[in-house]
């Protein structure tokens, strides 16, 4: 079998909608070839323009571009459908590093990073790692809850610990992470790296906004270098306190911040390898395949859309909200205009401001920096995204949307719990609910509901429609019993930073 990576072309122009070119009729760019390993080297522009381009080292330690921007791939890694196909029946660690090494460049050898990825989906609590489980004639759900935290955000959080870990021996140098969570980033991350010695975490959450495991399963660890802070706001308030370190530069300077959170492109380039393994398994590339992804940060789903740009036969992508619809209410309407955050039945998805959609709308302008910087400039003093139309346009010929209120999340959890047994979580809910409302026309296309959450998780809710509250795994069995850590601080960039300051320090006093 030829190496993937050998073979992967890098492509930078796609359709706005994200076909690559090499998929439409007629296209005639210019690809070049890229060396092993898509060397070519791999570098990462942000989509503001105005920082710096990195190789994957720089953009997994910077998090944020010094510009505000995200970092995105100057490239895209395409493979060709015979590529695509000898992939099919891999063990995930290893499709993994196959699907992520392209992203690295030279800055990381194949060899490091499947050990890596190995070692990273070892501690699965399923041999499959992301199962795949049949809820009807045509919907699936894709769990990737069978992590230590038991979200999907350990599907990346655990190849990115070891990341962090590899580059800074190597270099001898000292990060400190700030990271937002509603709920689940927080807990994966803390898991990913607590009691590394390079490494300090702090992670800041939106006081009395989770539910009580996913609070637990952060405060309750009591290494030295993890730091929880309760934020009296919004998740949306603690992510502009993330945001705002970052833009402190002297600040930035002293502490090495780097991040977690899907800001950072190695998140999500961990996270496209799932959306291969589901569709791989059910026929792709001589099928196409359809996910449903419920939505609060816009990382996963922005996942799901690089698969589709790295060639990955997607037809449609439905995003499915809580009440916090800001999403849907653009999709259906090109109306994104921000509202207070409301607290839901699935409150990792209470979010109005959805980091990765720069991402989308840097492609969806032609990767036009100076317009993408301007529209997040206007979005961030007016409340309201302007998107052109035609940009709009295409992006709703793949992304569709739909908002699911709380009585709507416990009807969708029972449904399925008396349909088939299956206890879905209230996050994974909307996306079943979602994936069934918005399933393409084509019977023939597969529907993949993304299951993000354990539901032992979101026990009050599942019990509340289902009569049944499910167990922690017994690893967790004692959480409500163990001790917690939490400062409980106002949303004050100067009280947040000397927070942060104070615990590197106490960790590294040089
Ligand atoms: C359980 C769960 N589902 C869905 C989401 C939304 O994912 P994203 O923020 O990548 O859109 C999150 C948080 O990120 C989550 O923790
Ligand atoms: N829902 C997330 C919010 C942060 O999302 P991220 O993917 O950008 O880390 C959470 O549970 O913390």
């Amino acid at each position: 079998m030829r190496s993937v990576a050998h073979s992967a072309e890098c492509d930078a122009a796609a359709a706005p909608d994200g076909t690559p070119a090499r998929h439409r009729a007629g296209a005639r760019l210019p690809r070049r070839r890229a060396g092993p390993y898509c060397a070519g080297p791999m570098r990462y522009v942000s989509t503001r323009g105005k920082a710096a381009p990195r190789d994957f080292e720089g953009v997994l330690l910077a998090g944020l571009a010094e510009d505000g921007g995200l970092f995105v791939p100057e490239s895209w890694p395409v493979l060709s459908p015979a590529e695509w196909r000898a992939l099919r029946g891999l063990p995930y660690a290893e499709l993994a590093a196959r699907l992520v090494h392209p992203f690295c460049g030279a800055s990381l050898s194949f060899a490091a990073l499947s050990a890596m990825a190995r070692e990273a989906y070892a501690g699965f609590g399923h041999a499959a790692v992301a199962p795949l489980v049949q809820l009807d004639h045509r919907t699936f759900a894709l769990e990737l809850f069978h992590g230590p935290t038991l979200a999907f955000k350990d599907m990346a959080m655990q190849l990115l610990g070891r990341l962090f870990d590899h580059v800074l021996a190597r270099r001898g140098e000292r990060i400190t992470i700030v990271g937002a969570t509603s709920g689940d980033t927080g807990s994966a991350a803390i898991e990913a790296c607590r009691d590394r010695a390079a490494v300090d975490v702090v992670i800041l959450h939106p006081h009395g906004r989770t539910s009580e495991v996913q609070r637990r399963q952060m405060t309750t660890v009591l290494s030295p270098n993890v730091l929880n802070i309760a934020v009296e706001g919004s998740f949306d308030d603690c992510q502009d306190l993330v945001k705002a370190m970052f833009a402190d530069a002297p600040f930035r300077r002293e502490m090495r911040l780097a991040a977690v959170n899907s800001i950072n492109w190695a998140r999500v380039a961990a996270q496209i390898p799932y959306y291969a393994y589901a569709a791989l398994a059910l026929g792709a590339p001589d099928r196409e395949v359809a996910f449903s992804v419920p939505t609060g940060n816009f990382g996963n789903v922005l996942a799901a859309w690089a698969a589709r740009r790295m060639g990955l036969p997607v037809a449609r992508l439905v995003v499915g909200s809580n009440r916090n619809d800001i999403l849907a209410r653009w999709l259906a309407a090109n109306d994104m205009s921000v509202r207070p955050v409301e607290p839901s039945l699935s409150p990792s998805m209470d979010i109005q401001v959805s980091s990765n959609f720069e991402r989308l709308l840097f492609e969806l302008l032609g990767r036009d920096a100076a317009a993408t910087r301007e529209a997040m400039r206007r979005f961030r003093a007016e409340g309201r995204m302007p998107v052109p139309d035609a940009a709009w346009r295409a992006a709703t010929a793949l992304f569709q949307g739909l908002a699911l209120d709380d009585a709507g999340t416990l009807a969708e959890i029972r449904r399925l719990h008396a349909g088939s047994g299956y206890l879905a979580d209230p996050h994974t809910a909307v996306g079943t609910a979602a994936a069934r409302a918005l399933a393409p026309e084509d019977p023939a296309v597969p529907v993949v509901a993304v299951a993000t959450a354990h539901p032992a998780k979101f026990p009050d809710a599942v019990e509340r429609a289902t009569g049944r509250r499910p167990p922690l795994p017994p690893r967790l069995a004692d959480l409500y019993e163990r001790p917690e850590r939490c400062r409980v601080l106002p949303p004050d960039l100067g009280a947040i930073e000397a927070a942060v300051r104070a615990h590197a320090r106490r960790n590294d006093p040089a």
